[in-house]
């Protein structure tokens, strides 16, 4: 069935579901009193009996709120009861075995729907099974060796032929079965893995870029033979992908063996990285915490030295919250850059032009960025998505050593960093101050109404209908029930708990956040907001100019990875990265410290005047020892290569700093 055709019925249930949910109470009324306003008891009695003792319960209940209602119709008197009785038992009898076949369709579904994950799981499981026991035998020894290796050692030894891309891809592989037992990252390994890498042993291939580099896959990259589903099991209907996407294809060009695809969120949209399907990922440094997302496996077999170098996504934070939550090093490039060929429309509808998705390069240092980001600016991606600018990586700006300009701010206006995240930033600066950078103070415009206005009216635009339409044949993670069920409320009611919601938490962003999501109104309501967004990066970029800028440095996010299950209530951290996406301009994080005791000490003066402040309070006031924490270095849209310069920068002062 096609996209478009499988979207209007599951729009057309929702809508019969909704308009019969919230109409037969009140047609359930009308049809339970007589003319003296009694209750037509004994006949919904006789019909509960047929179906059984167990309906009797229900019954019970229904009669006595059938009693209590028609009471109060009565004590009010504005409903003088004189109805035909026996239409009233029809439509009794009718909205009652309409409920029971919603329920009967309802318990079907979820059948189904579990039936499909199980399958699905049991293949992931299986695949695991099969590489554990079929995994090229290499001695340990020689395992640790290549583990040990940074990208530019191991890239060396395999062009020389010192170590085989089948080796390479078999202590990766260990590596991640083992580590994957402690944080389920893995979604599932790539089957035809060891026959590319055997590919990459010829001589003939030694020569390629990333020739025997085994490379991790987050889950929506599409590639030929697996699901790209996004955490949500209804795509997994449509099969698998039946052609790699650009970036894959890409990179097997250029000698990168893909060896795993890797755990998200359910939907992509939040930073909790838990879906139905694949279950909860947890963080390499605190199993209690989580890993973030959406990119959140790649962040957690990057921290857990399992890959050299992931491919991850962003449109919000993907790439850079499970960078600082797992502490390793992203690059969220423009999006354009890279193009949009390789992980995007998984789902046709989906698709907004406002503020646009980005693949992205993920590892454990500056270097392999460079030298992933080298690699697929080559003619052969430019051929196969000719709407990618040909612009090949300008090594002269990221060699050059010319004096840079660098605005710098610690908080975006919102909320309050916490201290070790503070700290971060005072060793990044200090550590660009001495290597003779000038630092300038940047003040960041209106955030929160970038959030709510901008940025959540642009990616829910039609007010989640999409979205609330995949939910109809899928399981809900309860890392997005609260935000899910709300939508179910119709648009009058979601519109008054907004303002409760303001009210409750004390914070007008989280009321005018899910008025966002309540979408535009018309075609009208889209071209304005946007020439507003138009206007925002217009303003931005003159303060820029004015300032004279290279680049800017800032936290990454104002706290470092929460506990599992905590992320709804934190959902506000997540400006410092969207800003950056409504902007689209070019953004990379560089690990830079761990929370220490004294910075977990020092959050007894964070603020708590806003429900997320309290909750930030909350989480992160102790057994955060250890955490990570990065900086987010920023450049102009297009300037990758600058941004790249500017986190090799912080990452050599960082180090000069620490061995001072
Ligand atoms: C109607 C149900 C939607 C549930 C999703 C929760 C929505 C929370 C609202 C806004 C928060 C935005 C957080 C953005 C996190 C980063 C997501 C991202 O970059 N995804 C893109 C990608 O993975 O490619």
């Amino acid at each position: 069935m096609s996209y478009s055709r499988q979207s209007l019925m599951c729009r057309c249930y929702g809508a019969m579901k909704k308009c019969f949910v919230f109409t037969s109470p009140f047609l359930l009324l009308i049809a339970g009193a007589d003319k003296d306003g009694n209750l037509i008891q004994q006949k919904l009695h006789s019909i509960c009996c047929m179906v059984g003792e167990g309906c009797k319960y229900l019954y019970d209940v229904i009669s006595d709120t059938f009693s209590w209602g028609i009471q109060h119709v009565q004590d009010t008197g504005i409903f003088d009861c004189n109805g035909n009785l026996e239409l009233r038992v029809i439509i009794a009898s009718v909205v009652l075995g309409a409920y029971s076949l919603l329920l009967f369709s309802y318990v079907w579904k979820s059948r189904n729907i579990r039936a499909r994950i199980r399958l699905k799981q049991d293949s992931c499981r299986a695949s695991i099974n099969d590489l554990k026991k079929n995994i090229i035998q290499v001695p340990s020894k020689r395992v640790e060796e290549i583990l040990s290796c940074n990208f530019q050692e191991l890239r060396r030894r395999l062009k020389k032929g010192e170590v085989t891309a089948t080796e390479a891809l078999a202590a990766f592989q260990q590596k991640a079965l083992t580590e994957n037992d402690r944080l389920n990252f893995l979604v599932e390994p790539v089957k035809e893995a060891e026959d590319l890498a055997k590919d990459c042993d010829q001589k003939t291939n030694r020569d390629r870029p990333l020739n025997g580099i085994p490379v991790s896959i987050k889950e929506n990259y599409f590639m030929e033979g697996y699901h790209s589903t996004g955490g949500m099991s209804t795509l997994l209907k449509y099969g698998t992908v039946k052609e790699d996407g650009v970036l894959v294809k890409v990179l097997k060009h250029l000698g990168a063996v893909p060896f795993v695809r890797t755990n998200i969120p359910q939907l992509m949209m939040t930073f909790e990285c838990s879906n139905p399907i694949y279950g909860c990922t947890v963080n390499p440094y605190n199993l209690k915490r989580g890993p973030g997302g959406s990119s959140g496996g790649e962040g957690a077999i990057l921290g857990a030295e399992a890959s050299i170098l992931g491919w991850g996504s962003d449109i919000g934070g993907s790439l850079r919250i499970p960078s600082h939550f797992c502490g390793v090093y992203c690059l969220k490039p423009t999006a354009g850059r890279l193009g949009s060929k390789s992980n995007e429309e998984l789902d046709e509808g989906l698709v907004q032009s406002l503020i646009n998705p980005t693949p992205g390069p993920m590892a454990r240092d500056v270097d392999t960025l460079v030298e992933a980001m080298k690699a697929v600016l080559c003619p052969f991606m430019f051929e196969l998505d000719p709407e990618i600018p040909p612009i090949p990586f300008n090594t002269e700006v990221y060699e050059s050593k010319k004096k840079l300009r660098i605005g710098y701010y610690y908080s975006d206006g919102y909320v309050t960093c916490i201290p070790g995240v503070k700290r971060g930033l005072d060793e990044a600066l200090e550590g660009l101050k001495n290597r003779k950078h000038e630092l300038v103070e940047f003040v960041v415009p209106d955030v929160r109404a970038m959030f709510s206005e901008l940025f959540c009216k642009a990616c829910f635009g039609d007010g989640s209908e999409h979205v609330m339409n995949m939910f109809n044949d899928d399981m809900v993670d309860p890392t997005i029930t609260l935000i899910v069920l709300m939508h179910q409320f119709p648009k009058f009611i979601q519109k008054y708990l907004s303002y409760i919601s303001t009210w409750v938490t004390n914070d007008r962003v989280t009321g005018e956040q899910m008025r966002a999501m309540l979408g535009v109104g018309s075609v009208t309501d889209w071209w304005e907001l946007t020439g507003k967004v138009i206007e925002f990066r217009k303003s931005f970029l003159q303060k820029w100019k004015d300032l004279e800028l290279d680049a800017v440095v800032c936290p990454t996010f104002p706290y470092v990875a929460p506990p599992t299950g905590a992320v709804k209530y934190l959902i506000g951290g997540v400006t410092y990265t969207t800003l950056y996406n409504v902007l689209n301009f070019p953004a990379g994080c560089v690990p830079v410290t761990k929370v220490t005791a004294v910075d977990q000490i020092a959050m007894q003066d964070y603020p708590s005047n806003m429900a997320v402040e309290k909750f930030i309070k909350k989480y992160f006031s102790a057994d955060t020892g250890g955490l990570p924490v990065t900086v987010q270095c920023v450049g102009l849209p297009y300037q990758e290569e600058m941004v790249l310069r500017v986190m090799k920068e912080v990452e050599l002062g960082v180090a000069d700093l620490k061995q001072s």
